[in-house]
């Protein structure tokens, strides 16, 4: 049985909720702060601010009152699962409809139109009131822009954009949402990796050149890397860029937020001075940073929100892109919905799309059969105890890889080396322990070691060593990785930069660490050739449907799982939810 951190002041029913690891310190110090400043001293009314905060803590925007009962204890990420999973604690929740009546008499909470205060009443959900006004803006402001009147088409702007090959058919999910966003003041483009997204940007920046007025075009995304892959990627679809002012920067740069504050240059009273804003990724937009940028994008702006709303959301609170993906009305415009899906995979296999597709339909058993029936997508078992040595199909790929990359690496051709990097990955969602990226890492070097000559056997570097780089400077990015190259006569790192390769003295990259595993979580806007998956166990608080879908649609031509089908079951039966009233 596991044993929780518990508050000295804790007593009654928020004793009981922190010793079953329901609320942390934090949640109930914050909590008791909050209800001593308002005067309150109903207990369930402090219980249910201390779920809000924890709730905030876990991605969720606010805390759904009447569903809180299905709240899970709060368990770290790499705590180890306990055999048959946590029993389910015995708690005392308060009567739905009671509790919900001392939240609304409570000096703390306040009503939909009521005056500030530290929380907000709205139904059933229950704000810290700062969410609910971002919330609000969100909504404020997509409801505002649908109502705005659609720009008929201009004939030879929807002609130019689907000018280039291949031909679209009208019906075609790429042709419509070319046509929405030459339509719309907002238009949202969702799909996963491969399906075209990027390619749809192209077609829709070729009907907006304007070579007497180019317009001022803004391509961001949350991560600087997204950024410059999207600007890189349009460049080249577009071939010759004229007509369009073009300027890629993460969404802290273009609304030039201040780092450390909540300053930022662009807002409702100086809004963004582009033509068009497109963003890339925005399923890892927070709700925060969403509300900002809607506020700073002026009506007369063009709006583009490109994303896979079934991947994991952002690391802070909300799920904006899935909430707007999901309602009918926040993004529309006269003639119906602005968001459009595209949904054919062109770049991994039929195998992987529908491998992908059932996770993302939570259908186990059918992903349990493609698994057992397939040649490239397969599920080995891995309980945390098996040694790499047990799985061939692994290291072979693994050798694959590494040869691939060193043979590059000792011709110092850096892009090529980096380029074989992405022929397999092995990906996990545990940091630390049996299936964390630690051990993964480690082993999997000490394998390529006792098998390649000079190969990992010092603290480095060593010729083809691969590196990812986990802080962001003024040129590299927390995420980037590089190959460790023989160039006349030393050895250099080239980093792998979408604006091109970037070479270093390996001994300035204090932040690199070896990668020879790395985290679902980091791996996403990537692809490799294979992925090699360590599942989580049973009982793992990361074993969710958007974490598999994550790991499955990062790879082209295999994807192996290790693990056991329960878990696989389980992730795929457990959609992450996050908590928010957005499109309610
Ligand atoms: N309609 C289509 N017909 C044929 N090939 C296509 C079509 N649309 C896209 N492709 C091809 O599919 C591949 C993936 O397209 P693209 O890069 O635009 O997808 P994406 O959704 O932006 O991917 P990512 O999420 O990885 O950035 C490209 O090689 C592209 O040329």
């Amino acid at each position: 049985m596991r044993t929780h951190e518990v508050p000295v002041a804790a007593s009654g029913v928020l004793l009981q909720f922190c010793e079953a690891g329901m609320l942390q310190p934090v949640d109930f110090h914050l909590a008791r702060r909050m209800a001593q400043l308002s005067q309150e001293s109903d207990e369930r009314v402090e219980l249910a601010m201390a779920l809000a905060t924890r709730e905030l803590r876990l991605g969720s925007v606010c805390l759904d009152v009447a569903a809180a009962h299905t709240l899970r204890p709060d368990v770290e990420e790499d705590q180890v699962a306990e055999p048959g999973g946590a029993p389910e604690p015995d708690l005392e929740w308060p009567p739905v409809q009671e509790w919900l009546a001392a939240l609304k008499a409570s000096p703390a909470v306040s009503g939909p139109a009521g005056p500030d205060r530290p929380f907000r009443l709205v139904g059933d959900l229950l704000y810290l009131e700062r969410f609910w006004a971002e919330e609000r803006a969100v909504e404020t402001v997509l409801l505002r822009r649908s109502a705005l009147p659609a720009a008929p088409v201009p004939g030879d702007a929807l002609a130019a954009a689907l000018a280039t090959s291949p031909a679209l058919e009208p019906a075609d999910p790429q042709y419509l949402a070319v046509e929405a966003a030459l339509t719309n003041p907002t238009t949202v483009i969702t799909g996963g990796p491969g399906t075209g997204k990027t390619t749809t940007v192209a077609r829709i920046l070729r009907g907006l050149q304007d070579h007497e007025h180019p317009p001022l075009v803004a391509l961001t995304a949350p991560t600087g890397k997204a950024a410059t892959r999207l600007e890189t990627s349009v460049r080249e679809q577009l071939g010759e860029a004229d007509g369009l002012r073009l300027r890629s920067s993460t969404l802290h740069k273009l609304l030039e937020i201040v780092p450390g504050r909540e300053r930022r240059t662009y807002g409702p009273d100086n809004p963004l001075p582009h033509d068009v804003v497109i963003v890339d990724e925005t399923s890892m937009v927070s709700l925060t940073m969403m509300s900002w940028l809607l506020e700073a994008v002026a009506d007369s702006t063009r709006l583009v929100l490109i994303g896979d709303p079934d991947q994991l959301e952002s690391v802070e609170v909300g799920a904006v892109l899935a909430d707007i993906a999901n309602s009918e009305a926040l993004v529309s415009s006269p003639t119906g919905s602005a968001v459009v899906s595209l949904t054919r995979n062109w770049r991994s296999n039929q195998e992987i799309n529908a491998l992908a597709s059932t996770i993302r339909t939570g259908d186990a058993d059918l992903a349990l059969q493609l698994l057992a029936d397939g040649t490239t997508c397969t599920l080995t078992p891995y309980t945390g105890t098996e040694p790499l040595s047990q799985f061939p199909t692994l290291t072979t790929d693994l050798l694959g890889c590494a040869n691939a990359v060193r043979a590059a690496a000792e011709a110092g051709d850096g892009e090529l080396a980096n380029r074989e990097l992405e022929r397999h990955r092995i990906l996990c969602a545990h940091r630390e322990g049996a299936f964390g990226v630690g051990r993964w890492g480690a082993n999997a070097r000490a394998w390529l070691s006792e098998r390649l000559p000079d190969y990992g056997l010092t603290a480095g570097p060593w010729v083809g060593q691969p590196l990812l780089i986990t802080r962001s400077s003024d040129t590299v990015a927390n995420g980037d990785t590089a190959v460790v190259v023989r160039r006349g006569g030393r050895l250099v790192a080239c980093i792998d930069r979408a604006r091109g390769p970037l070479w270093r003295d390996p001994a300035v990259l204090d932040d690199a660490v070896d990668l020879h595993a790395m985290t679902i979580h980091k791996s996403q806007g990537s692809q490799f050739g294979t992925v090699s998956v360590i599942l989580p166990p049973v009982g793992s608080p990361l074993l969710t449907r958007q974490l598999l879908y994550t790991a499955v649609t990062r790879a082209k031509e295999g994807v192996r799982l290790y693990g056991t089908p329960e878990s696989l079951v389980e992730a795929i039966r457990t959609p992450a939810r996050r908590a928010s009233g957005l499109g309610r």
